[in-house]
């Protein structure tokens, strides 16, 4: 790679995709190169050859092949897009993949403090409440609570989801024990939230040791 590191979006006129483009051109030491997406009259394959790193927030219907072609081209992939299954990545390359259910800093805390809590408590739920324009359900960022609480208490907690308009992405773990209760929430109230996680994946995704590599944690915590 040069100095700069050169970065593509596919799903560039999306709701999250326009904000990540922002979010790249004022980011220092990024240089946005293209922007895919079909309400803008461009393919993937068009701007993979100008790029060191595609950042993915499409569909769940496309993105495994948006990512497959990324990594087979020796381009890095950061991976956003929910809904469909990363670990089809394992094996493939050159290029490396880092997929996260969710880039916003205080998720990866809601559900790390979550995991913790479920070690003590008797039971919990996972209520994950999101846009009415969302494709997928449950969200990427309940199915991976979900896996984190089953690998930590041997149970798996049930999801449940709601899709209204004027919610943009959230979530409650509630645990119950006897005569308590304890809630966990997080709220994303504007893209930005998922901005810095994007933009540190971007910068760290070509280091990786292992691809794909799943979950923001294993860049913000050394355990
Ligand atoms: N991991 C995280 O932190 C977050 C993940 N997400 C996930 O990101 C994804 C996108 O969300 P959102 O921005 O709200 O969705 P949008 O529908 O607003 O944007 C997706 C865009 O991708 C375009 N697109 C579809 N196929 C392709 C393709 N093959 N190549 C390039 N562009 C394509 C769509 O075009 P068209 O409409 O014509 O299909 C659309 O413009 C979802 O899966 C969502 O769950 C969202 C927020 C945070
Ligand atoms: O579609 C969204 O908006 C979001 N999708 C991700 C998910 O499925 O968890 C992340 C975040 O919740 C926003």
């Amino acid at each position: 790679m040069s100095s700069e590191i050169r970065v593509a979006v596919a799903g560039a006129a999306g709701r999250m995709g326009a904000t990540v483009c922002e979010a790249v051109e004022q980011a220092e030491g990024l240089v946005l190169t293209g922007r895919a997406d079909p309400a803008l009259g461009t393919s993937l394959e068009e701007v993979l050859p100008g790029a060191d790193v595609v950042v993915d927030f499409t569909r769940p219907d496309t993105a495994l092949g948006n990512a497959i072609a990324c990594v087979e081209a020796g381009v890095h992939v950061v991976i956003g897009t929910s809904g469909f299954d990363v670990d089809q990545l394992a094996g493939r390359g050159p290029g490396k993949a880092f997929f996260a259910p969710n880039f916003a800093i205080g998720a990866v805390l809601m559900m790390r403090l979550a995991t913790e809590a479920a070690r003590h408590m008797q039971r919990a739920e996972i209520i994950e409440l999101h846009h009415d324009k969302k494709l997928d359900a449950p969200s990427g960022t309940g199915k991976h609570t979900a896996d984190l609480l089953e690998a930590a208490t041997g149970t798996r907690p049930p999801i449940h989801s709601v899709r209204l308009p004027g919610l943009v992405a959230h979530q409650e773990v509630l645990l119950g024990g006897r005569g308590e209760t304890l809630t966990i929430r997080h709220d994303s109230i504007d893209r930005w939230s998922f901005m810095d996680g994007v933009v540190l994946a971007v910068r760290r995704v070509g280091d990786l040791p292992s691809s794909p590599t799943i979950g923001l944690d294993a860049l913000l915590f050394a355990d």
